[in-house]
């Protein structure tokens, strides 16, 4: 007797997923391999930035007073009394009518209070400047904690460390950097139609894309593939591979073998395992065999066989559990609104999620299928850079409607 699914929503599949979220640890790294890693801790100032008063240009720290009434047609004479460079600190303080020649980024001195540009300035003498510009108080002053605030906040724990964050832990001496440790993540191919990717093509079989194209989706999203090759429509084969890759992974995804095929094993495998299913059958295109279960708190992932189901079933259910493991602050997806520039003639019983490609252009977000829309095809994800999620219960849709799109590549 053929089984009877139960279908379940997009959204209470994903509810069902996230209820067995699991956090990572967390692990320091070097710097400069901390870019695209999720910062584990907040990063609190421990001094201010700058953390004393410094230059913004080249030319001369002065007194704002002896400055008075200084124009291009009258200039004032200033005995230049010391010379420092960025790094360098002039140790005295200035006297009346005394200009130090400074650096951008070298400390204030003492008794000046503002900075003026070399250009605004000329040589007298060897030790002397005409100064051609009336400066007031604290003019071309870079403030002591101007930038950042010693005790404040600076970057927040779950933010994903891109190189201005990487400026700010070096800036604030982190050359360990706390960071999520990744998710290991175990991925099978099955089908006895694999061949690998090096393999000639042969009468009715095909190369696996799958195991290739998820490991790339577990890399961009922040974690780490671990390939167990393809596995043979043997049951009891399957079993022994998989409890060797459950022991050694943090989640554990399959491709194909989830549907009601001859030789779709996965559900006796789950069975034989007796691990929970959340759920076999989602209210979506493609994706809709898309299969989890649990077992001794660990999620196998069935993904479908079809690449293009597979592709989707993996962004809506695998990216997430990664987010949570990282404790990023961005869960799943970003969406955006985005006008439709081509006519979609399909209707939707189930929610549809097209591969699409959104472009930007004035400022208005546009977005097309980014090829043909059938779960069993490769060749239109290369181009996707979203999902165009069409409602369930809804009927063609036309050039120039709104629709909610979920942007593949953006993970700031
Ligand atoms: N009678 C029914 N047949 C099917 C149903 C259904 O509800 N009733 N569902 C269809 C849907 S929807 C999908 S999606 C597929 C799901 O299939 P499986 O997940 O069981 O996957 P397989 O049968 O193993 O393979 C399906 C298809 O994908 C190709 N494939 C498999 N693995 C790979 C791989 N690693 N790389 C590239 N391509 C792969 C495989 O050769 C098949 O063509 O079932 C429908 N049928
Ligand atoms: O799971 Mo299937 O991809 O809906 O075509
Ligand atoms: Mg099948």
């Amino acid at each position: 007797m053929m089984e009877i699914r139960n279908p379940i929503t997009v959204e209470e599949a994903a509810k069902r997923v996230m209820a067995c979220r699991k956090y990572g640890e967390v692990e320091y790294v070097d710097i400069t391999a901390a870019n695209g890693r999720v910062l584990a801790q907040d990063i609190i100032a421990d001094h201010d930035v700058p953390s004393f008063d410094r230059s913004p240009y080249d030319g001369f720290a002065v007194r704002s007073i002896d400055t008075k009434t200084a124009a291009a047609d009258n200039s004032i004479l200033l005995n230049v009394v010391g010379h420092i460079g960025a790094g360098s600190v002039f140790k005295q303080e200035l006297k009346e009518k005394d200009a130090v020649r400074i650096m951008t980024g070298a400390a204030i001195p003492r008794g000046a209070d503002t900075v003026i540009m070399l250009e605004d300035t000329e040589q007298a003498g060897d030790n002397q400047i005409y100064i051609k510009r009336e400066m007031k108080h604290h003019q071309n002053i870079s403030f002591q904690g101007e930038d950042v605030e010693k005790g404040s906040v600076i970057v927040s724990k779950g933010k994903l460390i891109n190189p201005g964050v990487v400026a700010l832990l070096a800036t604030f001496g982190y050359k360990q950097v706390p960071v999520s440790k990744k998710p290991v993540i175990g991925v099978i191919a099955t089908g006895s139609e694999l061949l690998e990717v090096d393999q000639a093509l042969e009468e009715g079989k095909i190369r696996n894309s799958n195991a290739y194209m998820i490991m790339a989706q577990i890399e961009r999203s922040g974690a780490t593939a671990k390939y167990y090759g393809q596995f043979s429509d043997k049951l009891d084969i399957c079993i022994q591979q998989m409890q060797v890759a459950m022991s050694e992974v943090d989640f554990l995804i399959t491709t194909g073998g989830v549907s009601v095929g001859d030789f779709d094993l996965l559900p006796e495998i789950y069975d034989y395992f007796q691990a929970e299913v959340l759920f076999n059958k989602i209210k979506m295109r493609p994706g809709s065999v898309t299969t989890v279960a649990q077992l001794n708190n660990q999620l196998l992932y069935g993904l479908s066989g079809n690449p293009s189901a597979c592709y989707v079933g993996f962004e809506l259910y695998v990216k997430p559990i990664i987010d949570a493991f990282l404790d990023r602050d961005q869960i799943g997806l970003k969406t955006v609104k985005a006008t439709l520039t081509e006519d979609f003639p399909k209707s939707n019983p189930f929610d549809r999620f097209i591969r699409g490609h959104y472009v930007i252009k004035n400022s208005q977000v546009t977005v097309a299928p980014s090829g043909k829309d059938k779960s069993n095809m490769v060749h239109s994800l290369a181009e996707a850079n979203c999902f165009i999620r069409l409602r369930g219960g809804t009927a063609a849709y036309s050039k120039g409607e709104v629709v909610d799109i979920y942007l593949l590549e953006n993970h700031s």
